[in-house]
């Protein structure tokens, strides 16, 4: 495959397996993460993204295998030059330190200041991230902070050592829509603030469409596409970033809810021959079955399809004539 030129990397993964009893979960991934920019990895779920940012984290779980490099190794400055926002704010948070504390801790962990100095340092990150009363707050517990407090904190605990890369994990799945947003905007704003790159792994497009800069659509362990999010959110080029986009609430056809996208993914292990697409794929040809497409530069993107090229504008079409068809078979007689 045609890797990306690494000049621009601040993060170069290639290559990379992650097994589990020898069933590979993700299948030879290339990219780089660049200085300051925000990629987004989405994809359906089970399409690895979460094993591919715990990877750049040093995270995984104990029994998998993997394969491949990630230069250079900041997984083993974790917590200075890489952190986590995770999914769930309480897991990053231990429930028997007030907030304040733990964030003076992860200071003190990579800086020799004093306590006190890591006390003001923790108290104005608390502050940063639009804490109310941050100085009274710090000596809360978790348990006191509301949800969308907790997810605030976990990004002033994730900011707090200036990394190089931040890596959030569907930091909103467990926020109503309103506090979603608060918590993209302060993520976007810290890591503008320290400097940072951002990796967001998400299901939500609008995220991606607000806040990213390139973005990478992950199927079964596998990339296929990657490019700046403007142009792949505007003009997908492979026919799952359509089908995915078709899905989306706004592109349904009219009265209609239903999925654009036939099927599910392959499970790992149990992949089809050829391109893992291929069965739910409209442009499918006897070329996808017969090998997986490797990712080509196409138009200042990567795309892993044998078919591109006949990938017509609008996409989305494809889908919805795909979904509708399927609904009238539905139809009783
Ligand atoms: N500890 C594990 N042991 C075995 N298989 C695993 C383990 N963790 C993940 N997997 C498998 O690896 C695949 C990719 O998982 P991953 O969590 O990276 O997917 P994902 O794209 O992040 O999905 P989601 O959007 O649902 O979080 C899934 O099929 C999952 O079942």
């Amino acid at each position: 495959m045609e890797p990306e030129k690494r000049s621009e990397a601040l993060l170069s993964v290639r290559e990379l397996r992650i097994a589990f009893d020898g069933v590979e979960t993700v299948r030879g991934l290339s990219f780089d993460v660049r200085p300051r920019e925000v990629l987004a990895i989405v994809g359906e779920s089970g399409a690895g993204k979460s094993l591919t940012a715990r990877a750049l984290l040093g995270m995984l779980p104990r029994d998998a295998t993997t394969s491949g490099t990630i230069r250079p190794d900041l997984a083993a400055h974790r917590g200075r030059r890489i952190s986590l926002v995770p999914q769930d704010a309480l897991s990053a948070l231990s429930p028997v330190h007030p907030v304040g504390d733990q964030l003076a801790a992860a200071v003190r962990s990579v800086s020799g200041v004093s306590r006190k100095e890591a006390r003001a340092r923790a108290v104005a990150a608390l502050d940063r991230v639009g804490i109310p009363d941050a100085a009274r707050k710090a000596r809360a517990y978790p348990h006191e902070y509301s949800g969308g407090m907790r997810q605030r904190a976990v990004i002033a605990m994730a900011t707090i050592n200036e990394p190089d890369v931040v890596v959030a994990d569907e930091p909103t799945t467990a926020l109503d829509e309103e506090r979603r947003d608060q918590v993209l905007r302060v993520l976007a704003e810290q890591r503008e603030a320290v400097g940072a790159a951002l990796v967001l792994v998400t299901h939500d497009m609008d995220a991606v469409r607000e806040h990213a800069d390139r973005v990478l659509v992950m199927y079964a362990g596998h990339l296929t596409e990657l490019g700046p999010a403007d142009e792949v959110l505007g003009r997908p080029r492979a026919p799952y970033t359509a089908g995915l986009l078709a899905s989306l609430p706004q592109h349904a056809p009219p009265g209609r809810r239903l999925p654009a996208l036939r099927g599910t993914p392959p499970a790992p292990g149990a992949l089809p021959p050829g391109c893992a697409f291929a069965p739910r794929c409209p442009l499918a040809a006897d070329v996808c079955r017969a090998a997986e497409p490797e990712p080509q530069q196409v138009e200042g993107r990567l795309v892993a399809c044998h078919r591109w090229a006949e990938l017509p504008h609008p996409a989305t079409e494809l889908f919805q004539e795909q979904t509708a068809e399927e609904g009238e078979e539905r139809q009783p007689a």
